[in-house]
């Protein structure tokens, strides 16, 4: 079973979901960088505007060769109760058949509910099949809690079996 784990992390704390997922899955990792500026607290008001109009924005790398894996597993952190637009850019541009997805997200507050059912429509739309998906509330936590929770995630979940 071949994987990679594809994310779009602002703050660092998805990066930290997204790293331990790939220790303890041994597996490929692949930063999805947005190429706007998603600084400060202007740009934080506007990012929320792009999550909530589910905008698209340009990302880096433009182009990455998925033939290779059977499982994807995708993570964003949620704006406005949406994906972030970095991770609505990936969804757009990739054919998505036969693989399955494991959607991972994280937030402060919110369930994650609206943002899977965004995401797993667009990817089923582009052929995946979303096989899992999991929320780790990030509020007030340190990077080794959040580590911590993804370790119970991937246990709870049997994560080793996608
Ligand atoms: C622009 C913006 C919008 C956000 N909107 C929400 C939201 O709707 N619900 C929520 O629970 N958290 C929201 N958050 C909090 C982030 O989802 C949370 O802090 C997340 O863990 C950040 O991940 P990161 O450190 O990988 O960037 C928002 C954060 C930002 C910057």
């Amino acid at each position: 079973m071949n994987r990679i784990i594809l994310y779009y992390s602002e703050g660092g704390t998805t990066q930290q979901v997204a790293e331990t997922l790939a220790i303890n899955l041994r597996c490929d990792i692949c930063r999805i960088r947005d190429l706007k500026s998603r600084d400060g607290y202007k740009n934080r008001l506007f990012s929320t505007f792009d999550a909530f109009r589910e905008s698209k924005t340009e990302i880096y790398p433009p182009r990455l060769d998925l033939s290779e894996y059977d499982t994807i597993y995708i993570g964003t952190p949620i704006w406005a109760n949406n994906p972030t637009p970095a991770i609505i850019t990936l969804i757009d541009r990739y054919n998505f058949l036969g693989k399955d997805v494991v959607l991972f997200t994280t937030s402060t507050n919110s369930e994650g509910e609206n943002t899977f059912n965004k995401m797993d429509m667009k990817l089923r739309a582009r052929g995946a099949r979303v096989v899992q998906e999991f929320n780790i509330k990030t509020k007030d936590k340190s990077l080794e809690m959040i580590s911590e929770d993804t370790e119970k995630a991937i246990k709870n979940l049997d994560l080793e079996l996608y």
